[in-house]
This record gives C-alpha cells, sequence and structure tokens, in this order.
C-alpha cells in the first residue's frame, strides 16, 4: 500500500539540512529499537551532501548504533576509486568518515576499474541479492532541475527497466556521463522514501513530481511514507 506524499517546507537550504539530520538519525534509531539493523540508501548531490554533514555534526547522532546501520547507494558516477565526484567518496567525506560504521555494511556501488558500467551494474544486483534487505527503511533521493532522481533520467530507457534491479547509464545529462543507478522498482522498495529538494531551479520539476507528471520523481513512492522536504525555493511553484 502506498500513501499520499507528505511536504514538510523548509525556510531555506540551512534548515532542511539540519531538519532533514535530525529526522534522519530519529528513523535510524526507530529502525533499530527492534534490535535490528536500519537499512538506508544513500543519494548523491550537494543537498544530500549538506544533510550528511548535519547528521556529523549532530549532538543527536549518538542516539544511532552506526554499526548496525546498513549503507547503500541509489546511484553512482562511474569513476575510478577515490574520485572526489564519485557519490561514495562524497558520503565518506561527508558522513560515514565521522562515525563509528561497520566496514561490511557499508555498500558502495563499483567504482570503474575498467570492467564497465553493465559489470559494475550486475555486481551490485548480485551484492543486493546476496545482502539487501526485502525493504530498506529509508530511502534518500535528490531530484534534479529535470526531474531526474538517482540516475534515471528523463525518457531514458533505463526508466522503463523493471526485470533488474540495478543498471547502467550512458550519455548521462549530468556528468559524469557513465554511471550505475538501482531501478525504480528498487526505489519503490522503501518503508519510507524521502526527496530532498533544495533550490528554485528544482520548483518545476518539484511540482510536476507532486501533479504525477511525466517526470521520474513522480514515481518512487513508499511502503509507509513519501516524504518531500524541501526549502521554500523548492516549493516555491506548488499551488
Ligand atoms: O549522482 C547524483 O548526482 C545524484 O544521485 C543525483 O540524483 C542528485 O541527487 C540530483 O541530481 C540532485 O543533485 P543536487 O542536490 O546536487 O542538486
Amino acid at each position: 500500500m502506498t500513501v499520499d506524499p507528505e511536504l514538510l517546507i523548509h525556510t531555506d537550504a540551512e534548515d532542511l539540512a539540519f531538519s532533514v539530520a535530525e529526522r534522519l538519525i530519529t528513523a535510524l534509531a526507530d529502525a533499530q529499537s527492534t534490535g535490528g539493523v536500519a537499512q538506508l540508501v544513500l543519494t548523491g548531490g550537494r543537498v544530500a551532501a549538506e544533510v550528511y554533514r548535519a547528521v556529523a555534526g549532530s549532538p543527536a547522532m549518538v542516539e544511532v548504533d552506526w554499526h548496525r546501520v546498513e549503507f547503500w547507494w541509489g546511484d553512482e558516477r562511474f569513476l575510478p576509486d577515490g574520485d572526489p565526484e564519485r557519490n561514495e567518496t562524497q558520503g565518506r567525506d561527508a558522513l560515514l568518515s565521522a562515525l563509528d560504521v561497520d566496514p561490511a555494511r557499508v555498500h558502495p556501488m563499483p567504482a570503474d576499474t575498467g570492467q564497465g558500467a553493465e559489470a559494475a551494474a550486475a555486481a551490485y544486483a548480485d551484492e543486493l541479492e546476496a545482502a539487501g534487505p526485502p525493504t530498506f527503511d529509508v530511502l534518500m533521493l535528490g531530484v534534479g532541475p529535470d526531474g531526474h532522481v538517482a540516475s534515471l533520467f528523463p525518457g531514458y530507457p533505463q526508466l522503463e527497466v523493471l526485470d533488474v534491479a540495478v543498471v547502467a547509464v550512458h550519455d548521462s545529462p549530468k556528468p559524469p556521463p557513465t554511471r550505475v543507478s538501482l531501478t525504480m522498482p528498487l526505489l519503490n522498495r522503501a518503508r519510507e522514501v524521502w526527496f530532498v529538494v533544495s533550490g528554485e531551479d528544482k520548483a518545476d520539476a518539484v511540482a510536476t513530481a507532486l501533479a504525477e507528471g511525466d517526470v521520474p520523481a513522480a514515481h518512487p513512492k513508499g511502503e509507509n511514507r513519501t516524504l518531500w522536504l524541501l526549502d521554500q525555493a523548492a516549493a516555491s511553484k506548488l499551488s
């Protein structure tokens, strides 16, 4: 069962980042409250990195047993290991390096070792098959000005792929050109889907997505909750 999206609008990007950070800490602690492992899917991008830095700097972060959080990624820029543009690199720099994580529970998408993005996608699909949860607890998504989520771009064939978990993306309109991404079925395999969106340049995409228009961001829905966590600028085209 999926429910209607919930909008939470924040004053500005800083307020958004701090609010989402506190919400994430609470959600992970709640997911652990029955003694289990919290399953989190990270996204890339500037806005997400601000959230990660706010989590790492929050006094409340002690509420989470970070050793019992499983970290996945929704997409990755297919670049060599350690490349500063990789979502993994940015996630480690902004968040993971500040936490006492269990390295075995950190699942970055493969770096470019010359194997090709298709092989990387297949390898991550295997990892999800072997170690992934039936349902993620929280799946975070940024949204592009064109309404893309993860590395699923408007008009790209990967949007229609329903029979595999992870795909390679080439000629991405957002650099770098080659990426690896969860497919839409996986973006819907979460108790909560959180869209974290800041800035006027996203306002049209947000309005289109919430009107169930023809953008990728219109499709991911949480099984329990779908949260649109916005600043006023990103919400400025909502009627
Ligand atoms: O690899 C990436 O770039 C992301 O995963 C992508 O989906 C991102 O979340 C959006 O493009 C928003 O990015 P910004 O927050 O930088 O606008």
